[in-house]
């Protein structure tokens, strides 16, 4: 997996103003860490936030975790100076909230370009994700998606756009499905990772283990959460197991023999298997791999 498609099962938001946040939060193995900038700095406290936070990307060792910065929305007063925060820390990637247009994207695009060339990093380096909070947002997906040869992904976000909806987060999933839907569909059709929203009760571990199937089922790559006690939850939902993994495995292996015999559909484990099969097969996979558990299955 290349840096754009990387595993990003979990990517979890922390108080870029934090420093006891701010100084370990790899321990816990989140896939990708998302810096708050935005809705967890109150107006006031932005220059602070920003300066701890440059001091955490340049000193700590965050080890395999991808280091995004949530920046504020193009609307307020804050958003480009978040960026040259960002770039000249050395962050990975940008999140960019409330997204509703591609003409924002680029914008934003043309900020970092800015800051990649003061910085003296590398041109292109700088990836970006854009969160979805509004039924504006969902509505102009497509072109979000194409907006950025840097855009590795969309990320829905509940909260801002139940309000939007003129709803509330029912934890039945009734208001957000239609957005998730909408965003799958589109995310694949344009080869862009596709994120669920946070599941913000944090005493409800049942009701994430459910949520988090449900958005695995519908092809999600992965989920924004909040807390690290979130995290084995949805890798677990999310890492292929062991059965998983030797079906696949032996999957691949007879397509490939049977292909060079001429045979093109037969059964696995009683399962009809075609070349359809081939591709999920290989992801179960290159997953398994990434996620460090193929290496177990193949030794035994
Ligand atoms: C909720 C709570 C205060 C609870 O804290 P508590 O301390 O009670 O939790 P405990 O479980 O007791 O913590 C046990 C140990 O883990 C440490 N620990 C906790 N959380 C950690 C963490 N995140 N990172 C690293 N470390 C962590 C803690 O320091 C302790 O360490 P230690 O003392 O050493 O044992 C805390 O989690 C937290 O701040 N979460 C992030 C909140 C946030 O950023 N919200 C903004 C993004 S959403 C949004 O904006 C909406 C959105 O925009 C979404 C979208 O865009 O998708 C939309 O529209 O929907
Ligand atoms: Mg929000």
């Amino acid at each position: 997996m290349n840096k754009k498609n990387r595993l990003r099962r979990t990517m979890m938001f922390l108080n870029a103003q934090k420093p006891t946040l701010l100084k370990d939060p790899f321990i816990y193995g989140p896939d990708s860490l998302i810096f708050d900038l935005e809705d967890a700095v109150a107006p006031e406290e932005k220059d602070a936030a920003r300066f701890v936070l440059a001091h955490a990307l340049k000193k700590v060792d965050y080890h395999n975790c991808e280091k995004v910065v949530r920046i504020n929305g193009i609307d307020t007063p804050y958003w480009k100076e978040d960026i040259r925060c960002a770039v000249f820390a050395g962050c990975d990637s940008i999140r960019i909230p409330k997204t509703e247009s591609a003409e924002g994207v680029k914008e934003v695009e043309a900020e970092i370009i800015k800051a990649e060339q003061e910085a003296g990093v590398e041109l292109g380096s700088t990836l970006l994700m854009a969160a979805i909070e509004s039924a504006l947002g969902v509505l102009n997906l497509q072109e979000i998606c194409g907006a950025s040869p840097r855009l590795f992904g969309v990320a829905l976000s509940a909260g801002d756009y139940t309000k939007d909806l003129h709803t509330v987060i029912t934890g039945t999933g009734v208001e957000l499905n239609g957005a998730r839907q909408q965003m799958i569909i589109t995310a694949r059709a344009m080869n862009v990772q596709c994120f669920d929203t946070v599941y913000t009760d944090l005493d409800d571990m049942d009701g994430l283990r459910k949520e988090t199937q449900l958005i695995h089922d519908m092809g999600f790559d992965g989920k924004s959460i909040i807390n690290p006690r979130q995290i084995p939850i949805v890798h677990s939902v999310y890492t292929p197991s062991r059965k998983d993994i030797i079906f696949a495995d032996k999957v691949v292996k007879e397509i490939d023999e049977k292909r060079a015999q001429g045979i093109g559909v037969f059964t696995v484990d009683g399962k009809m298997i075609d070349v359809a099969f081939y591709d999920g097969a290989k992801r179960t996979i290159a997953l398994a791999k990434a996620a460090g558990v193929y290496q177990e299955v193949e030794n035994d």
